[in-house]
């Protein structure tokens, strides 16, 4: 059995990857990644296309093949557990993603709906509207209006701009009510002012709310400006790990020269 830290007399981090190998046939993806995220810490993970930062994030999902290594999520070891402690481990994750990931032929309170479905034993019945409870549907209109649109809930995605579309992807990780939130490139497909409102947003609700965040991001600057610590990757590992304020603009220039891609560093140490 995989060993747990929780500990109440010893808090570990929020999120804890140790080691973690994941290959996909040949080709090793992640070799030996390790890190932890305190509760309420805010990283930016960096790294150029194609050094399996969407991988490292699978991974902690449990949507990558985990050769070796173990994550913790919470305490709870998550590689090779028991399915139920699997799930009960995932539900403590919120995923904000790059393309939103919104049903489309749902409304923006029914898309928020869905972040409680891992709560309600139905599943997905469970937060239909017809079978929802009252209170998941107040608290649906709580988040949504936490993100600035309460007055939009009757929305379909295709009504909505890409930044308020990411907004109502949001609302539904806070329904959710996650500790750890894995962010993979939420502004890649906004354009620079919906991009950084939806960076403030999601800065702050981590904040108010003292969650975890990793998040990937392609823009030093912004990663500079909004992470309090920047993860780089290179080739499959992890080669800088440090305050934001400590990091030169050279070192992080340096994460995407040479051979930065896995599948470029086949075996090579990457650095
Ligand atoms: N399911 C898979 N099967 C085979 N190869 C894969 C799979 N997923 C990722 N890879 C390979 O692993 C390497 C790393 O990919 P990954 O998507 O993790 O990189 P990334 O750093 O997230 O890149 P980007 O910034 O472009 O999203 C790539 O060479 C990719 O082709």
């Amino acid at each position: 059995m995989p060993q747990t830290f929780a500990d109440p007399a010893r808090p570990g981090p929020a999120l804890r990857a140790q080691d973690l190998h994941v290959s996909f046939g040949d080709l090793k993806v992640l070799r030996g990644v390790s890190f932890d995220l305190a509760k309420g810490e805010g990283a930016v993970l960096l790294g150029a296309n194609g050094c399996g930062k969407s991988t490292l994030m699978r991974a902690l999902n449990g949507l990558a093949p985990v050769a070796s290594g173990q994550i913790w999520v919470e305490g709870q070891a998550i590689v090779g557990a028991p399915l139920r402690a699997v799930r009960a481990a995932r539900r403590q994750m919120g995923y904000v993603f790059q393309q939103f990931n919104l049903v489309p032929q749902l409304s923006a309170h029914q898309n928020v709906l869905f972040g409680a479905m891992g709560q309600r034993p139905l599943g997905v019945l469970g937060v239909m509207n017809a079978f929802a409870r009252a209170e998941d549907r107040e608290r649906a209109m709580a988040c949504l209006d936490r993100v600035g649109l309460a007055d939009r809930a009757t929305h379909r995605p295709a009504e909505l701009s890409g930044g308020q579309q990411q907004r109502v992807a949001i609302a539904r990780m806070l329904m959710q009510a996650p500790r750890v939130v894995i962010a993979d490139e939420p502004i890649a497909s906004l354009d620079p002012k919906a991009g950084r409102e939806v960076l403030d947003l999601l800065w702050r609700i981590v904040e108010e709310e003292g969650l975890s965040l990793l998040c990937t991001l392609h823009q030093l600057d912004l990663a500079e400006e909004y992470g309090r610590r920047l993860i780089g990757m290179k080739a499959g590992r992890i080669v800088l790990d440090a305050a934001t304020g400590s990091v030169e603009r050279a070192e992080l220039d340096a994460l995407y020269t040479g051979a930065a891609r896995v599948d470029a560093a086949p075996e090579g140490v990457a650095a």
